[in-house]
């Protein structure tokens, strides 16, 4: 299969409980929930998107015609040097990455060496093997990915209550400030929310704050 790939960059993990950890990131270009045109944000299942992920016209982005072909990218991509206590970390994101992300291409990540974390909506199931899910789920999709590893939810999002989620079988349940015009407001209500709901951690995207992709 062709992988179209938005950007690829050598970056921190800005969010969740990998925040901090070096991984290059892996933008596949499209999304189930939106079209990326600003002329369908307002009709789109997912409105509040703070990405651009249409085409394959990124830095590092392009057609990738094989797995192969698109892990010597991801590879050229990472600059850490070698160390027993770190493995290569490879995030898959997007758009929505599991409209893509294969077995053939898990295979190869991990012929690679990488250790393979993916964010996703939750609305299509996963390839086995990824050895990080992080879903975020969104108001109005279904969700079909009900385990992982963190749940990490943007809040606040209208007729979404986070306890809907609890039950799931998720390790680390997470709330994400909604980015846009109300950052602020939004924020003091997630820690808020928190505060009284400790089952919930403060997930900040602190990419946006310290001046990182
Ligand atoms: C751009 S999405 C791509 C991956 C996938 N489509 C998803 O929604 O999880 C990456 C992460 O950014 C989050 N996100 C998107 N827009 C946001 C916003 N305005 N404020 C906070 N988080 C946002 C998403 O919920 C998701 O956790
Ligand atoms: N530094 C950094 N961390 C991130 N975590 C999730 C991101 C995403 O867009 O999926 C992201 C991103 O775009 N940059
Ligand atoms: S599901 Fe993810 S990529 Fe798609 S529009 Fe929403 S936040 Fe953006
Ligand atoms: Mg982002």
């Amino acid at each position: 299969m062709t992988y179209q790939v938005k950007e690829i960059f050598y970056t921190l993990q800005g969010e969740g409980a990998n925040a901090g950890r070096p991984a290059v990131f892996c933008r596949f270009a499209a999304c189930n929930l939106w079209n990326g045109r600003e002329s369908g944000r307002a009709t789109a299942v997912c409105t509040f998107c703070d990405t651009d992920f249409v085409g394959t016209d990124g830095p590092g982005g392009g057609k990738f015609a094989t797995a192969a072909d698109l892990v010597t990218a991801i590879s050229a991509t990472w600059r850490g040097n070698a160390h027993r206590r770190a493995k290569r970390f490879v995030v898959c994101t997007g758009g929505e990455p599991l409209l893509q992300l294969d077995s053939p291409l898990v295979a190869e990540l991990h012929d690679a060496g990488f250790e393979i974390a993916v964010e996703t909506n939750g609305t299509q199931p996963a390839p086995a093997g990824i050895d990080w899910i992080c879903v975020s789920p969104k108001a109005d999709a279904e969700l079909v990915l009900t385990a992982g590893d963190e749940l990490k939810l943007v809040f606040p999002q209208e007729g979404v209550e986070p306890e809907r989620f609890e039950g799931l079988d998720f390790s680390r349940l997470l709330l994400q400030p909604m980015d846009g015009p109300d950052i602020a407001a939004n924020t003091r209500r997630t820690i808020e929310y928190c505060l009284e709901n400790p089952q919930w951690r403060l997930s900040m995207q602190t990419h946006k704050y310290i001046g990182i992709r």
